[in-house]
């Protein structure tokens, strides 16, 4: 299927949508239904990026946020703010079964906010995007998975699946190529205009952000994300979301 076939939708709805699957703040919920989600990143470069996207996910109204991060990072963490429950376990030995016990709990998953690129690390937890990149049958399929690749990010995962560069003259095609490539996986490549897709619908943003490139904006994008998707798949399931 070539891009032409994806369908569009028009910029001016993404506010309607947005505002559809906010869930109501009734007196009947009980803590955690709003969103518990989890940030996998944190190491001795990075302690920023995970606070910026577990705050960002609580900010927005998850009740619960987690940050699995290395040793070394947690004290550091732990100290930005007292409303993250920070788990230091990314470079034990028995990372994964720490991690499971909490895993099932979670509504949403973020990996990859300042894991850094330390080879135990990745090994334990793995950078989101490098992993995705190095092995993309991690993702392939699994529909709910959100990729939230910069220009450059893209490129070298384009570059992974197809051998050679994509044409930027061509972002739509090229970034439908990948998402069906990789199973209908949703991809928010990010830039001036972000362009969304999972292949068949693509959206594009092109509301005016902040001129300003600093550092971190990715995190919080993808800790909102993480909130955003657990109110997405509660809407849908409850046949209320556009
Ligand atoms: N305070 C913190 O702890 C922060 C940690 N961060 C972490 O830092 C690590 C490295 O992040 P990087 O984003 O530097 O990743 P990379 O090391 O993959 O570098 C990406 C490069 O692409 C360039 N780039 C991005 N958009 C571009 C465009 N449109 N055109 C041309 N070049 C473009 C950037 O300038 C950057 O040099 C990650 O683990 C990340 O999570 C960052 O999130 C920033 C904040
Ligand atoms: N040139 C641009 N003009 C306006 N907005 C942009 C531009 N590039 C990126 N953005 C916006 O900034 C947000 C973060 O994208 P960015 O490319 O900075 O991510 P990143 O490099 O992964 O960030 P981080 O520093 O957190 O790792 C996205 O939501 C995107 O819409």
């Amino acid at each position: 299927m070539s891009a032409s076939h994806a369908s569009y939708i028009k910029p001016g709805i993404v506010l309607d949508m947005v505002k559809s699957i906010i869930p109501e703040l009734t007196t009947d919920l009980h803590k955690g239904m709003m969103g518990r989600v989890v940030v996998v990143g944190g190491c001795k470069e990075y302690t920023g990026a995970p606070y910026y996207a577990a705050i960002s996910s609580l900010k927005l109204g998850a009740d619960l946020s987690h940050v699995f991060c290395t040793e070394a990072s947690a004290p550091v963490i732990k100290s930005y703010s007292p409303e993250l429950i920070v788990h230091p376990i990314l470079d034990h030995s028995d990372v994964e079964t720490e991690a499971d016990q909490w895993l099932a709990r979670m509504h949403a998953v973020v990996v990859g906010p300042g894991l850094g690129r330390d080879k135990t690390i990745l090994e334990h937890a793995k950078d989101g995007l490098h992993l995705v990149t190095e092995f993309p049958d991690v993702v392939r399929g699994y529909k709910k998975a959100i990729l939230t690749p910069n220009v450059v990010e893209f490129s070298r995962l384009y570059n992974k699946l197809f051998n050679e560069q994509p044409d930027r003259s061509e972002p739509i095609v090229c970034l439908t190529k990948v998402c069906r490539e990789l199973g209908n996986v949703t991809i928010v490549q990010k830039g001036e205009v972000d362009i969304i897709s999972d292949g068949e619908n693509v959206l594009v943003c092109s509301n005016e952000g902040s001129p300003r490139r600093c550092g971190g904006q990715g995190d919080l994008l993808s800790g909102t994300m993480g909130t955003f998707t657990h109110w997405a798949h509660t809407a849908q399931s409850k046949g209320i979301d556009k």
